[in-house]
């Protein structure tokens, strides 16, 4: 922790046995290097089997806990997790009123230990208006909603409902539904819902999740994370110490705390249509590495690359002018075939299914409008645009054939959200072993070494080949780097 160790504000009770409440939330922001200050709101009485009592703060102490911490300055985000009475919500709807950063209310209505807290519903839902995320399970937020959620359709009318009851956000989850080996959880942070599938884990010690996940979407976005990448990452990371929970004592256990997720499969599958959640994948792009990828606007220029040995290609031509576009494509795809270049048609889907591309790369935006299972089913490889958490999560769901990370750099090509080093280092980690990468965005010869060191081993470029002052050179020198690694 340094001077800058961003802050986030933790309003809850304590729980003796240390598996939820504020200890669960101190060590989830500690193990994501993020400082917690604390409003207490009770002491509970507790251990792995029972909740033996809960006594409430008195309602000056938690006012007066409130004053002191905003003196020190506004903490990045608040977590609120068990409040006792309606008066502690009226202190918390005041200290709110004059709030800025990110609301998180975990609404606690029950304990894991099947206790019930006795907070009033309706206190809970005043409290809406000022929350950005409210995070229910499915018994409290049939609580809040006012009504029976038992398929992921009744999830979605009570997001509704809570949205229209003042909540920005919704993370509706879906646990406690019986949908087989899924678990399903309905988030809603953006003007879209997305649901985030992960296989139901059977473990014993599984006490502090509601506490975990609110908290850590609290601390990945004090980190800088924007609020879906870090519900990606906040569910990861549930999913990562439901893995490794352990005992202290008879009944369930806490889940672990470890830190930023380190595997991909703890990450949910995201989408925003159920019926993807049971794709089949693309097939794939072959044994070799994407290698050095030229991104280029022309079939011009694919006549001078191709007979330089590139074997991974894509044209990008940014124009509506259809004869023109179909001609492109037509002679693109056949000079891939005559080279055995893997050439990628970008955007325009439909002209590359019938003109028999090798493969697609769509932007993100893009996924929602193309039919996936056209190109999957006429054998079409499909590259995905990533640029964030959320972003690969949600591509890995439908199993493409590659994901492009990007802009690594700020570039002169196009307006983008710049990614940095240091997260395509972690995407890499995380993702190298399921699916070829490449990076994107600002690359060139000059920066190959920094790019490399990440352990990426595709380069995608336009400026460094098309503004190059001899194409030739260009290839050769990007080729050689890429063959012999970072130096
Ligand atoms: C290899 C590769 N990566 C990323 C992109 C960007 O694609 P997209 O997000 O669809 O944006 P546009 O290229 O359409 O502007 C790409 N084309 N290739
Ligand atoms: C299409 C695209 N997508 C992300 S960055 C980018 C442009 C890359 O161009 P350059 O290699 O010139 O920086
Ligand atoms: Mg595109």
């Amino acid at each position: 922790m340094t001077n800058h160790t961003p802050k986030v504000w933790i309003i809850a009770a304590s729980d003796s046995a240390g598996a939820s409440g504020i200890q669960a939330d101190l060590a989830t922001l500690r193990g994501l290097e993020v400082h917690g200050g604390v409003a207490l709101t009770a002491v509970t009485a507790q251990n792995s089997q029972e909740v033996l009592s809960i006594n409430p703060v008195a309602t000056a102490v938690l006012r007066d806990q409130l004053r002191a911490l905003r003196a020190d300055g506004d903490a990045v985000a608040i977590k609120i997790g068990l409040l006792t009475d309606a008066e502690q919500v009226d202190v918390l709807r005041e200290f709110l009123c004059a709030y800025s950063g990110l609301v998180v209310l975990d609404p606690v209505l029950g304990s894991s230990t099947g206790a019930g807290f006795g907070m009033s519903v309706a206190a809970l839902k005043s409290l809406l208006p000022y929350v950005d995320v409210v995070t229910p399970n499915i018994p409290e937020a049939e609580q809040l909603a006012d009504r029976r959620i038992s398929s992921p359709a009744d999830m979605l009318s009570a997001a509704v409902r809570l949205r229209e009851l003042g909540a920005k956000g919704v993370w509706l989850k879906g646990g406690h539904l019986g949908l087989g080996e899924q678990c399903l959880d309905l988030v809603w942070l953006s003007e879209q819902p997305y649901w985030f599938a992960q296989p139901r884990l059977s473990v014993r010690h599984h006490r502090g999740t509601g506490c975990t996940l609110a908290s850590a979407l609290a601390a990945f976005v004090a980190r800088g994370e924007s609020l879906l990448d870090a519900a990606a990452l906040a569910n990861a990371y549930v999913k990562q110490g439901l893995r490794q929970g352990y005992a202290i004592g008879p009944g369930p256990g806490p889940i672990a705390r470890q830190g930023w997720p380190s595997l991909m499969t703890d990450f949910p599958r995201i989408t925003d249509r159920l019926d993807w959640l049971d794709y089949a994948a693309f097939p794939d792009c072959g044994a070799s590495s994407l290698g050095l990828y030229p991104v280029v606007d022309s079939v011009e220029w694919l006549r001078k690359l191709l007979p330089l040995g590139i074997d991974t290609c894509q044209l990008r031509i940014k124009s509506n002018d259809l004869t023109l576009l179909e001609g492109a494509i037509s002679e693109a795809a056949k000079l891939g075939r005559q080279y055995g270049c893997r050439l990628f048609i970008n955007d325009h889907w439909r002209l590359a299914i019938k003109h028999g591309a090798y493969g697609v790369h769509l932007g993100q935006e893009d996924i929602a409008d193309a039919d996936l299972n056209a190109i999957r089913d006429a054998g079409l490889r499909l590259g995905v645009s990533t640029h964030g958490d959320f972003e690969w999560a949600r591509a890995a769901t439908i199993q493409p054939s590659y994901i492009a990370i990007g802009a690594i750099f700020p570039t002169q090509t196009k307006e983008v959200r710049i990614v940095g080093l240091e997260k395509l280092a972690r995407w890499v980690a995380l993702l190298q072993d399921h699916y070829p990468l490449t990076a994107i965005g600002g690359i060139n010869l000059s920066n190959m070494d920094v790019i490399l060191k990440t352990g990426v081993d595709s380069v995608a470029v336009v400026s460094a080949i098309t503004q190059a002052p001899d194409l030739r050179d260009a290839v050769t020198n990007l080729s050689r780097k890429l063959l012999k690694g970072w130096e």
